[in-house]
């Protein structure tokens, strides 16, 4: 193939950091790209991301791919709807990022260590919701803008804490503001997080192939859909705030010989804000059913909560 590759992407220095390392993946490869911009509502809103909806920031650029106007599009793959696009093809889900969430608070205090009523900044009912789980008695306000405009509210004193995906601060080269990772025995992240979706049209075999053999990364695309797909079991159950983390591991098949299997967790919390927790391991063939099982546990364990105690 000997056409420039253009690259959609947002504007923000995170898009721009994601979309130049796919850029940069395929220019190694030999092959000429160009970055093309494209401005989602998402970037134009300061509504909060739980009223503007899923989708804000990647379906312009979706849009834009379909359309013809560029060839590859590069979306922070936590961000993407669940529901499948017809007309578009994920090509390659590269090597992920470290997919934990960090705290950023001031005088490098870790959460542990934050004295109750401390005000922790979070736009997000996943991390708030495990956040107070935790005991400390923080305060969990909301808080929205980009990676910069929230760790200035730290340096300023709005918050005494913020928490963002590491993945995003690593990408834009501000991994010294974490003062801690959190665990995710503590805080499991969102589905997809720290991952990138890589796609093209789907009647764009060529683009589809290169993309695939230059930048996807199999462990990375299994863990991926097993969280996914146990977050799009549960919208379909019930709208609470979702965590999930699948990773490969090795471990014992039925046979008991080593071999990589694909190990997963999953949070939710009810209405009351109680956690519910499941996990399991699985062959990493069927990462969807695994997601779909953890889910399913999930909504069992719901489902027996309400119907109280004693039955
Ligand atoms: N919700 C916005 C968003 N989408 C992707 C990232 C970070 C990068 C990633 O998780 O892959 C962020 C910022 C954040 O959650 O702190």
């Amino acid at each position: 193939m000997n056409k420039t590759l253009r690259i959609g992407t947002r504007g923000s220095a995170l898009a721009m950091a994601q979309s130049s390392t796919v850029a940069e993946a395929l220019e190694r490869a030999g092959y000429a790209t160009e970055m093309v911009r494209v401005s989602t509502p998402g970037d134009r809103s300061q509504a909060p991301i739980t009223e503007i909806g899923v989708g804000v920031f990647t379906s312009a650029l979706r849009e834009a791919l379909a359309n013809g106007e560029v060839d590859v599009a590069v979306h922070s793959f936590k961000d993407l709807p669940t529901a499948p696009d017809p007309r578009l093809s994920l090509a390659a889900v590269p090597a992920r990022e470290d997919p934990r969430d960090a705290l950023v608070a001031r005088d490098g205090l870790t959460l542990g260590e934050l004295p109750p009523g401390s005000a922790v900044g979070t736009g997000s009912p996943r991390r708030a919701s495990q956040l107070e789980a935790l005991g400390f008695g923080l305060e969990v306000r909301g808080i929205r803008g980009n990676v910069d405009t929230r760790m200035r509210k730290v340096t300023d004193g709005e918050f005494d804490a913020v928490v963002l995906a590491r993945a995003g601060l690593a990408r834009v080269g501000r991994l010294e503001v974490i003062t801690e990772s959190l665990d995710p025995l503590q805080m499991l992240p969102a589905p997809a997080q720290g991952a990138l979706a890589v796609e093209c049209r789907v009647e764009d075999v060529d683009t589809e192939h290169l993309l695939q053999s230059v930048m996807d990364d199999s462990a990375s695309r299994a863990a991926v859909a097993a969280e996914r797909a146990m977050l799009a079991a549960l919208e379909a159950g019930c709208s609470a705030p979702v965590g999930a983390l699948a990773g490969v591991v090795e471990d014992l098949d039925e046979d008991g010989r080593v071999a990589q299997r694909l190990s997963m967790r999953g949070v939710v919390a009810t209405d009351d804000n109680e956690l519910l927790r499941a996990s399991a391991t699985g062959e990493t063939t069927a990462a969807e059913q695994l997601g779909r099982d953890v889910a399913d546990q999930l909504l069992d364990a719901r489902a027996a909560l309400l119907s109280g105690p004693g039955q």
